[in-house]
């Protein structure tokens, strides 16, 4: 590591330039050239270099591009003596709770981590080390490079896998899980669970449904299962997943427990897709559900317990609809 200060001791007249190059040679050592070369290749550097005190945060050196860049000044006298977090920070009085100097490796290895800048907003992949500074004391040193491209594109791409990962999951018509997504995050759910502990599983399926599409229309039967749709999405959560199996046909998972029992869950399903009502245009519309209900232990497979309660639901209808039926 070059030597700063000595630099700054012995830096070279600007009238010495005049001077005939032997007579420069001569008054000019040879490591003060390297100095200011070093010097001119960090000030190049489309990068931030900077080194603090690890103790004390004072900061002993900013390049150019750091200090035009986040520190908003053209040279390192405007922020001589200043702390690291009043220069590269906005409105920071004390040391920046993410501070990584208690992080950076004792044998001088690199850490590296990416930052968002609280003056420029600008992102950063900052590369820290420890090293030791001329006159003995330890310093960091980080060289940070600006990825906040890099990181806009990643925000984008994440966003637009976000949306696709809810197109392929999400029934546009109810906003509940499709009858893959339920599946998988019923299972989900029921290998989160112990083995002995129980898993519901309730299939709903609405009475007379073609009647509503062949009375009002199939936009009012769309209007009809948005609004039960919008009902069952209010059950989903803890513990409970909620889905959309195709047409009218629906399914919840839950964890059956002590305060949660199957028949008593599946009493208050009934009711709350029983008193929907959806308004479409003049007419109100409304309709029953037959559930069947199935529970047993987690570690049962699902598909075993879905036929369970797939039997529930054929009963259910075949005593007459609008009931509910445990297995
Ligand atoms: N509007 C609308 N109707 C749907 C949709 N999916 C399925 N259906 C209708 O749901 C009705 C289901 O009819 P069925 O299987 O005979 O059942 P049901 O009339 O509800 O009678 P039960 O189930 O026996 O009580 C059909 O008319 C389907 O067209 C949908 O996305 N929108």
């Amino acid at each position: 590591m070059f030597n700063f200060e000595l630099y700054e001791k012995v830096k070279p007249d600007m009238n010495q330039r005049h001077m005939p190059v032997l007579l420069r040679k001569l008054m000019i050592p040879s490591a003060v050239t390297e100095i200011s070369d070093l010097q001119h290749i960090l000030d190049s550097l489309d990068a931030v270099v900077y080194v603090s005190d690890v103790e004390t945060h004072e900061l002993l050196f900013m390049n150019k591009y750091a200090l035009k860049n986040i520190g908003g000044v053209n040279q390192f006298d405007d922020i001589r003596g200043k702390r690291c977090f009043e220069v590269l920070q906005k409105g920071q009085k004390s040391p920046c709770d993410f501070c990584t100097n208690t992080l950076l490796p004792k044998n001088g290895d690199t850490y590296l981590w990416e930052f968002k800048n609280t003056r420029n907003n600008c992102w950063y992949q900052c590369r820290d080390r420890l090293i030791r500074w001329h006159d003995g004391r330890q310093v960091r040193l980080e060289v940070a490079t600006d990825i906040t491209e890099r990181k806009s594109v990643e925000e984008q791409l994440h966003e637009t896998q976000k949306e696709l990962k809810f197109l392929a999951e999400v029934d546009s018509l109810t906003q509940l899980y499709n009858r893959r997504a339920f599946f998988m995050y019923a299972d989900n759910l029921r290998k989160s669970l112990p083995k002995s502990a129980s898993l519901g599983l309730m299939i709903l399926d609405l009475d007379y449904f073609k009647d509503i599409n062949d009375s009002y229309g199939h936009e009012a039967g769309d209007t009809l299962l948005a609004a039960i749709g919008q009902k069952l999405l209010s059950f989903s959560g803890d513990g409970t997943v909620v889905g959309r199996m195709g047409g009218e046909e629906f399914a919840i998972a839950f964890h059956e427990t002590e305060k949660r029992e199957k028949l008593g869950f599946a009493n208050g399903v009934y009711k709350a897709v029983s008193s929907v009502k959806a308004l479409y245009f003049k007419d109100t519309l409304q309709c029953t559900t037959s559930i069947g209900v199935s529970s047993q232990m987690a570690a049962t497979e699902l598909r075993d317990i879905m036929r369970e309660a797939d039997n529930a639901l054929y009963q259910a209808k075949s005593a007459g609809r609008s009931q509910i039926k445990v297995a």
